[in-house]
């Protein structure tokens, strides 16, 4: 997936990205940078919620600029909304149904991607009693639902407890990615080398650095912390 020149602005005057580019990878990519770098913003135009004012965001395997749709480009955002009313089952099947799956593939969708998520016991729930880091995983499985080519997820782990967040992660690490391009952005750097296989770092609307974990850890000398020096050293240690 490339974002080529993209410009875009919140009103008139809060210009977030002024000629952006990136190009992403099929397998797991984490996305780091200070909070207001324009991560969300970034994932709100590659979904397509946010439109550039110039630019563009082409995807694999499309011939020219796409206007990404909702089966090309999955965003589970930083809060996931129970639909009032929905059990877990039927709020994963509603997304998979929306992405254009009949009614009948997209319940059998959605038992197959709870059951990716080790949600599978939830199912029958309404999704509005479930806690936040079960909530989260049923972003994830409505994501999944979708079998986007572009899987986004905006601080997956934000706000939960650490049992939660690494549940989240197994269940994350467990999820094949292979042609499909998965992008997380989040605060957290002590795992990334377990967990993905690109890192890119952005910094007030552009990208500063984009590598391997391995090339990303070697930024810093040996030592504790050292995923945290090296994104440290690439955006200022008074900016977290
Ligand atoms: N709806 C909006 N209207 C106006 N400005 C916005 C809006 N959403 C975000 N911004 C501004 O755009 C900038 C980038 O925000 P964005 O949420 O994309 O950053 P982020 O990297 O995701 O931050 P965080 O890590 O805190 O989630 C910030 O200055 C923010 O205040």
């Amino acid at each position: 997936m490339k974002i080529e020149g993209v410009y875009f602005s919140y009103g008139r005057r809060n210009e977030i990205f002024r000629g952006f580019d990136c190009e992403l990878h099929g397998g797991k990519t984490v996305l780091l940078g200070p909070n207001g770098a324009g991560k969300s913003t970034l994932f709100r135009i590659m979904a397509g919620i946010l439109k550039p004012s110039a630019g563009r965001v082409v995807l694999p395997d499309s011939p020219g600029p796409v206007s990404p749709s909702r089966s090309q480009v999955a965003l589970m955002p930083q809060d996931v909304p129970p639909i009032p009313g929905l059990r877990v089952d039927e709020q994963v099947a509603y997304s998979g149904w929306l992405a254009g799956l009949s009614r009948r593939d997209a319940q059998s969708r959605a038992v197959e991607v709870l059951a990716a998520v080790n949600l599978s016991d939830k199912a029958s729930s309404r999704a509005s009693r479930l806690s936040g880091g079960q909530l989260r995983r049923v972003g994830l499985a409505q994501a999944l639902a979708v079998n986007p080519q572009v899987l986004l997820l905006d601080e997956p782990t934000a706000g939960l407890d650490p049992a939660q967040r690494h549940s989240f992660r197994e269940v994350l690490k467990s999820v094949p990615s292979g042609d499909q391009v998965v992008v997380v952005s989040t605060h957290l750097v002590d795992d990334i080398e377990d967990l993905y296989d690109r890192v890119v770092v952005m910094n007030e609307g552009c990208v500063i650095f984009t590598g391997t974990p391995d090339e990303f850890i070697n930024l810093s000398e040996p030592g504790p912390n050292r995923a945290e020096r090296s994104y440290l050293g690439l955006v200022g240690s008074e900016r977290t």
